[in-house]
């Protein structure tokens, strides 16, 4: 079933049109990643997605339904965690948790919502106090609150340490298993690729790239790394490498086919191709690849 569907959305800031006819699609139980440097328009289609925001252009549909005309029932059944969150900085953890509870029909009980998110032993704390990562975690536990068919994510572990980041991931996952669509943004591309099935890159204001993740990346292939041996100039190997530093760098469909290609050639020759890495293509490799106005 589609959760979130959008179509040839456009947005201005005033005379700024900060998205340009974009679609994509989020199926329940998906996560998908909506990724793109500063300024890319991420935040502005969460933004119309979340009903804060009307459309200038195209349309878009949460739950089937229309966010800018439908919004209370929208509000109803997402969760949304932004940039900024709002909270009165007197108020103690629980006590935030509660006023929260209060505005959220049929709500998780507050030592739920705590204990998904790793505050249970903060409650007394008052917002003020907490660190920054905290307050993330905070923010996530109000939009859990509700038990939302629909999640919008923006940057949702910046702040949080290892730790806290491992914990938010499980909690999607589970939110996801539960057949929560996840919308999320974030600059950590390895959060990305770890959490999200597919996913869109934007710049200024369109998708530049988009698919599935395993797809996506398995069509990337993958590189071959090692140290270049002093005595080997680049150029004499029998696959065409890039070198930074003494890192040599084999981009290849078939990694794998590549990495024994070279260690055939070095064997011949009674080298060794040392600290050699075989890997798949991870999201970084495709951001990086991207013409330089897409990063
Ligand atoms: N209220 C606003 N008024 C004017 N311009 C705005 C407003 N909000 C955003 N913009 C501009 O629209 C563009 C897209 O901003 P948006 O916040 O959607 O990007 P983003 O991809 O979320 O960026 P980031 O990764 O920095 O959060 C930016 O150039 C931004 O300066």
């Amino acid at each position: 079933m589609t959760a979130i569907r959008v179509e040839a959305l456009r947005k201005s800031h005033g005379r700024f049109e900060a998205v340009k006819g974009i679609s994509f699609e989020v199926a329940a139980g998906e996560v998908f990643a909506l990724l793109g440097r500063n300024g890319a328009g991420k935040t502005t289609t969460v933004e119309v997605l979340a009903g804060f925001l009307r459309p200038d252009g195209g349309s878009v549909r949460v739950l089937g339904l229309d966010p800018s005309t439908e919004r209370a029932e929208v509000r109803r059944r997402t969760g949304i965690m932004l940039q900024e969150a709002g909270f009165f900085p007197d108020l103690t953890v629980a006590a935030t948790v509660d006023a929260w509870r209060g505005f959220t029909a049929a709500p998780r009980p507050r030592d739920e919502a705590l204990e998904l998110t790793g505050l249970a032993g903060r409650a007394g704390v008052r917002v003020r106090q907490l660190s920054g990562g905290e307050k993330r975690r905070l923010d996530l536990a109000l939009a859990l609150l509700g038990r939302p068919d629909v999640l919008f994510l923006d940057e949702p572990t910046t702040g949080m340490d290892p730790e806290g980041r491992a914990a938010t991931w499980e909690v999607v996952r589970e939110l996801a298993r539960r057949g929560t669509a996840v919308l999320l943004t974030t600059h950590y591309l390895e959060e990305a690729q770890r959490l999200a099935s597919a996913m869109a890159i934007m710049d200024g204001g369109e998708i530049v790239a988009s698919g599935g993740m395993a797809e996506t990346l398995a069509a990337r292939g993958g590189r071959v790394s090692f140290r270049l041996p002093a005595a080997v100039a680049a150029a004499n190997l029998p696959l065409p490498v890039t070198v930074d530093g003494d890192v040599a760098v084999c981009r290849a469909e078939d990694p794998d086919l590549a990495a024994q290609t070279l260690l055939s050639w070095a064997a011949e020759r009674g080298l060794r191709l040392p600290g050699l890495e075989v890997r798949a293509a991870t999201l970084e490799d495709l951001f990086l690849d991207l013409p330089t106005s897409a990063r």
